[in-house]
């Protein structure tokens, strides 16, 4: 499995469209327009964040179990972003820390490998590309896709949540080791609207892939 990873609006979605057109493989979305819980989110960070936070590891999971036939079937977010995201909602003080830990108890539970035979399938990805994008290409992109929940004119405070959540991906990044990884600059390429910048993303991630023999 190759899974994604990057702040709201990094384009996690359409890489993960290149990425399983490319490779012939299937890709696994996190659905957002028919995920109840998200507006009611965006309305009210403290009474639904932990609601929020349990249907998305729910949902990782299923992610998790369908991509595993392949190790190039392409995830678009990667489950271990979530306890970021949640951290982030506490430190602004929309969640409790026996939330985030109650959290994390099942997270780690949901992950821990109890199969070690040689046939046990692996629940950590083949790869996680992480897309880097700046603090003003994250609000232009929120604005530029424009899902209303999302806006930050509709609600100042979602500024500051955006804010400390893009400075807090580079360290969660630096941080990850549960596989290999392979950072995209998504200032610098432009895969979505630049053909040329998708196809130098493209040979970044072949060249990673080949190096770690999943093709
Ligand atoms: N664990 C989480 N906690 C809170 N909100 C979350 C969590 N995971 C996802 N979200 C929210 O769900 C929505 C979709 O998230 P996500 O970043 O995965 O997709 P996206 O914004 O469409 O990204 P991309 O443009 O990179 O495809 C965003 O509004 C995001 O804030």
């Amino acid at each position: 499995m190759i899974v994604l990873s990057g702040t709201i609006g990094a384009g996690k979605t359409s890489l993960t469209d290149l990425l399983a057109a490319h490779f012939g493989s299937n890709a696994y979305y996190e659905s957002v327009d028919d995920n109840p819980i998200l507006p009611l989110f965006y309305e009210n960070q403290k009474k639904y964040g932990f609601l929020l936070q349990n249907y998305f590891l729910n949902k990782r999971m299923d992610n998790i179990r369908d991509a595993q036939g392949s190790q190039l079937n392409i995830i678009d977010r990667s489950i271990y972003e979530d306890l970021l995201l949640f951290q982030t909602v506490a430190a602004q003080g929309q969640a409790t820390e026996v939330e985030v830990d109650i959290y994390r108890d099942l997270l780690d539970n949901m992950m821990e490998q109890v199969d070690f035979s040689d046939e046990a399938v692996l629940k950590t990805p083949d790869l996680l590309v992480y897309i880097h994008v700046s603090f003003d290409t994250m609000l232009n992109r929120i604005k530029k896709r424009g899902r209303e929940f999302e806006q930050v004119d509709h609600d100042s405070g979602l500024y500051d949540y955006y804010k400390l959540l893009n400075n807090r991906y580079s360290q969660w990044f630096e941080a990850y080791n549960q596989s290999p990884k392979l950072m995209i600059d998504g200032d610098a390429y432009d895969f979505v609207e630049d053909t040329e910048a998708a196809e130098k993303v493209l040979t970044l991630i072949d060249q990673k892939v080949k190096e770690l023999g999943l093709k």
